[in-house]
């Protein structure tokens, strides 16, 4: 076998994206994984799973395991179940929706719950999403960087609809397969 053939790695990252419903979740892997955008709303109901692979340099294979997490999960007993595990956490809210951005308090404490009993703590990141509606923020822009600040936690602004920065999927995936090799 050559050195370049016994290099060649696979690895499997879990990503949760967590937030209230309709902030955006669904349409954002959906914008990731197929490079597309649906107007109409249709509630995740438990979970869906959307898969991404990536080549990276040094012959790195990453396949990310996309877990969109249905807003009604918050509170429920499966939530921890789907957040353990995993390497990174989207936590989304709608910058027109200033109730969405207050309850990521509530999805953050689930993450951290988590966290505390796992070996491994996932890398979490705060994205406000629908920025093509600025027009309509109804989330002052110092609320999420002083949350972020506050946890250490990276903050992204997105829009599923343009695709605007969605990637940041892929840096969260990034970052974490560069921790986890
Ligand atoms: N203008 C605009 N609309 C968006 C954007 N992202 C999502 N939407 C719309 O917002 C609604 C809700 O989007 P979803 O992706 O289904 O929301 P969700 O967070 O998955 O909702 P749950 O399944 O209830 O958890 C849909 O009508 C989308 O078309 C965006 O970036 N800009």
């Amino acid at each position: 076998m050559s050195d370049s053939e016994d290099e060649t790695r696979d690895k499997l990252l879990k990503i949760v994206i967590l937030g209230d419903g309709a902030s955006g979740k669904t349409a954002m892997a959906t914008r990731l994984v197929h490079d597309a955008f649906g107007k109409q709303y249709k509630q995740t109901v438990g979970l869906d799973f959307f898969l991404k692979r990536i080549t990276l340099s040094g012959n790195l294979n990453v396949t990310l395991q996309v877990w969109d997490i249905g807003g009604q999960t918050l509170g429920g007993p499966m939530l921890d179940k789907y957040i353990y595990g995993s390497h990174g956490v989207l936590l989304v809210y709608d910058i027109t929706n200033h109730q969405s951005f207050e309850n990521l308090d509530d999805w953050y404490t689930a993450v951290q719950k988590v966290a505390a009993d796992s070996e491994r703590r996932p890398t979490v990141a705060l994205v406000g999403n629908k920025i093509d509606m600025e027009h309509l923020r109804d989330v002052k822009a110092d609320r999420p960087l002083r949350f972020c600040q506050e946890n250490g936690l990276a903050h992204y602004c997105t829009s599923a609809k343009t695709g605007e920065s969605v990637c940041i999927v892929w840096r969260v995936g990034l970052c974490c397969a560069t921790d986890t090799f």
